[in-house]
């Protein structure tokens, strides 16, 4: 039998990017340098773009993106917090509830809690094993190598550190594609029907980095070409975007919200838009789609945009999440419980 005194030897780490700690123009700066100064994420040479990150965007940029994450607080703080915390108590009592030993954890890449100070924590409280799960469906070197760096170094500093499994991608685990199926089953049922046309957003990234062998673009596209399968939606019914441009650099095309005006032009009066690269709602998706490509797309004459929400805590979603975490701890001695049945 199972002894509840026995903490469990084994954790999932569910990692998201992280979130300001509030909306204020100290705490994005602060976020945000944390954020931009990773060479993951950008990938200009420190001496050309310290002046430039340090001397102009952490100027200007902290002010204006307070404002925007104002706009989509909430009592429990930001959104991206309040959903991974949600999922990660969820996906504690399914795990549970099949029967393993496993304590669950959430960390973030940038801002808190961080990575190394959760792993930190899960060893000190008898962890000796961390399946590391990212919050990113889709690989890319931006998010999910970079959630690695940062385990990397954590295990570079540490006299003993746990042994460590690493999810890179689940982009077309038919979990994932049945959870972002139902939810948009779900939309149509309270809606009545499909709208013209769904489109589909995810988070862009450089071009440069996709032509250097970034699987990202492949992996979105893979995404949403198994989602409209799953839906029986043909080619003409659907359209897959990029949104969140940053910098003035060619990312992946096309872009979302020109996308969406080009559609009202053209005629198309319904859309229902979602974000498949994204489990929980936040900033990107509350405010950069939902509030501010929903108004361009009725502004060129659009009349019905219907935003489907992320998967955040919906059943199918934390199941997904807890058969993608089984997975990938099979065949590891995972739980002390096992030993003792
Ligand atoms: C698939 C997920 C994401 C990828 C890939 C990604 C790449 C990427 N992002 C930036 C710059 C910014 N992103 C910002 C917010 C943000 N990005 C993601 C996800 C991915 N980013 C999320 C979930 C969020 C929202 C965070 C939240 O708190 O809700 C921001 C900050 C907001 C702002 O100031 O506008 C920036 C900046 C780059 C440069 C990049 C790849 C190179
Ligand atoms: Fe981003
Ligand atoms: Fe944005």
């Amino acid at each position: 039998m199972p002894s509840p005194a026995l903490p469990p030897s084994t954790a999932v780490l569910l990692c998201n990017l992280g979130t300001p700690d509030a909306p204020t123009a100290p705490a994005l700066r602060r976020y945000l340098a944390q954020f931009l100064g990773d060479p993951r994420v950008v990938e200009i040479p420190r001496l050309a773009w310290w002046p430039i990150l340090h001397g102009i965007i952490l100027r200007t940029r902290p002010r204006r993106s307070a404002a925007k994450y104002a706009t989509v607080w909430t009592p429990e703080g930001s959104p991206l917090a309040v959903w991974t915390q949600r999922q990660a108590t969820l996906l504690r009592g399914w795990l549970g509830e099949a029967g393993q030993h496993v304590a669950v954890q959430y960390a973030m890449r940038y801002g808190n809690p961080s990575i190394a100070s959760q792993i930190d924590a899960l060893q000190a409280a008898g962890v000796q094993r961390v399946l590391v799960l990212p919050l990113y469906p889709q690989y890319s070197s931006t998010t999910t190598a970079s959630i690695f760096d940062d385990v990397a170094a954590f295990v570079r500093r540490a006299r003993v550190y746990p042994e460590l499994r690493f999810i890179n991608s689940y982009h077309d685990h038919p979990a994932y594609i049945a959870a972002l199926a139902a939810s948009v089953r779900a939309h149509w049922a309270r809606e009545g029907g499909p709208a013209d046309k769904l489109v589909m957003s995810f988070h862009g990234i450089p071009e440069r980095n996709v032509r250097l062998g970034d699987p990202y673009a492949d992996e979105c596209r893979t995404t949403a070409r198994l989602l409209a399968e799953a839906l029986d939606l043909d080619e003409s019914r659907y359209a897959i975007t990029f949104q969140s441009r940053f910098g003035p650099a060619q990312w992946l095309q096309p872009y979302t919200e020109p996308t969406l005006v080009a559609l009202a032009q053209g005629g198309t009066k319904r859309v229902d838009v979602m974000c498949p690269g994204f489990p929980g709602d936040c900033l990107e998706t509350l405010e950069e789609i939902n509030d501010e490509a929903r108004e361009a797309f009725l502004h060129a004459g659009g009349q019905e945009f219907r935003y489907i929400p992320c998967l955040n805590d919906s059943p199918a979603w934390i199941d997904a999440l807890r058969a993608i975490a089984q997975q990938h701890l099979s065949g590891w001695p995972t739980a002390r419980p096992v030993l003792f049945d």
